[in-house]
């Protein structure tokens, strides 16, 4: 499973992609805001850290053709080349937008997914990524990680090459439970993507090993 970072927080970003083993990051206009930065600041510092990794970046115009201008505005500016995904959200002229940046030769993540069918059409529309939002789902009362279940079963059964980037995480668990429903890829925060590999009996171990090994490890390097 693809992991990426779900954030514009670009202390934490720097720390995770230390050792983290992330695959790119995604960013919206709620998490610009949270950021405090400008798009072009914001994108442009994402980019020092994360180097060739995968960046997401949603549009902000409603109309098909301002959202692929708009798309292909910030390709260029931020002169990404392929790891660039233009973010549309799944509205009618969203999918239209889908098909003609696929045409154009531009990566796209078809975003604020609550349907399996949704996520259908916008595969059919040629998206690289569908990201379903679990704990929105959670949050309605509907099934978050069903959603997610049934849209990688559609994936598989009709041979789509569209991946599922699961996203909208509140619990380990429920990133647990996506990937345990094949999801090829999870959006996730900062401090989740922390609590992931976190356990006290992990800490309780090492600091054991470090212990009894203390006198015996005689070999420098
Ligand atoms: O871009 C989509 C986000 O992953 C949504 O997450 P959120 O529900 O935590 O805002």
């Amino acid at each position: 499973m693809i992991y990426m970072a779900d954030t514009a927080d670009l202390s934490a970003l720097t720390e995770l992609y230390d050792f983290f083993p992330l695959e790119g990051v995604t960013t919206n206009p709620t998490i610009l805001k949270q950021s405090g930065m400008k798009l072009s600041v914001a994108i442009e510092s994402i980019l020092k850290v994360i180097g060739h990794g995968m960046i997401h970046v949603q549009v902000m115009s409603e109309n098909a053709d301002d959202m692929v201008r708009e798309a292909k505005t910030y390709k260029n500016y931020f002169d990404v080349g392929d790891t660039f995904y233009a973010k549309i959200p799944v509205t009618p002229q969203g999918y239209k937008a889908m098909t003609a940046l696929k045409d154009a030769g531009i990566n796209v993540t078809a975003t604020a997914i609550f349907t399996q069918q949704q996520a259908l059409v916008a595969a059919k529309a040629g998206a690289d990524f569908v990201a379903p939002y679990v704990s929105r789902l959670d949050n309605i009362s509907s099934h978050g990680i069903e959603v997610v279940r049934d849209i990688v079963k559609n994936m598989t059964d009709f041979k789509l090459h569209t991946k599922v980037l699961a996203a909208s995480f509140k619990t380990v668990d429920q990133i647990h439970r996506v990937s345990m429903n094949g999801s090829h890829s999870a959006t996730v925060g900062p401090d989740l993507l922390m609590q992931l590999i976190k356990h006290p009996m992990t800490d309780i171990s090492v600091k054991t090993f470090l212990e009894d090994g203390q006198d015996l490890y005689d070999i420098s390097f």
